[in-house]
């Protein structure tokens, strides 16, 4: 068996393009449409979830057109593997900043929705008067999920994908494209 883990080059090599730049850069621009039209009016506290939300957040701001407060939380289950644990590991908690405000998270993908619903629990628990979530892409899983997401930029296949923020054992977060690693569900 070829081990990927160490060889970003490989991983790209052998790896099948999910969704293109441009189209990202579509399913951004739409969702912050979307966004927009919702929250225009909340003065929104925007958390990003760190570290996968980086590249999500960055692209989404700048076309938010409204008043609002910026944060971020970090959490992982995945800790640059392709399987996820059951425990959530925190890095960086909601705090009080979120009593009262409408708070909408911004991350990467949800896959499972455990990182996500635990974290929009988190800050209901912390007096948010209300949690929107907005995702670059939802996995097409086939099952019910612990959450749902307010806003989403793409689907994707149940593969494991990497690229706009998503890692590959850690690497290619900085991809503009999104892909498939091959053999990883
Ligand atoms: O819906 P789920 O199955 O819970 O998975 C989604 C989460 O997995 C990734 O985080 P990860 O744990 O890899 O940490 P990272 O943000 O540092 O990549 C991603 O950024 C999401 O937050
Ligand atoms: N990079 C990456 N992170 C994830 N976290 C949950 N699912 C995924 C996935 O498919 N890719």
């Amino acid at each position: 068996m070829v081990v990927l883990e160490g060889n970003p080059d490989l991983i790209l090599q052998r790896s099948t393009l999910v969704s293109s730049e441009e189209e990202v850069k579509q399913a951004v621009t739409r969702v912050a449409q979307e966004i927009t039209a919702t929250l225009r009016q909340d003065q929104p506290l925007v958390l990003c979830v760190m570290g996968g939300g980086v590249v999500f957040t960055g692209q989404l701001l700048p076309q938010l057109v409204f008043p609002l407060e910026f944060g971020y939380v970090q959490a992982t289950r995945y800790h640059n593997r392709t399987h996820g644990d059951a425990q959530l590991v925190w890095k960086m908690k909601p705090g009080e900043e979120v009593r009262g405000r409408t708070v909408l998270l911004l991350d990467d993908i949800l896959d499972e929705g455990v990182t996500l619903a635990e974290i929009k629990a988190q800050c209901l628990a912390l007096g948010a008067s209300k949690v929107v979530v907005a995702v670059l892409v939802e996995k097409m899983l086939g099952r019910v999920k612990p959450i749902r997401a307010d806003f989403v930029g793409l689907e994707v296949p149940d593969q494991y994908v990497f690229g706009c923020g998503m890692d590959a054992y850690g690497w290619w977060r900085n991809l503009p494209a999104i892909y498939a690693m091959q053999g990883e569900a």
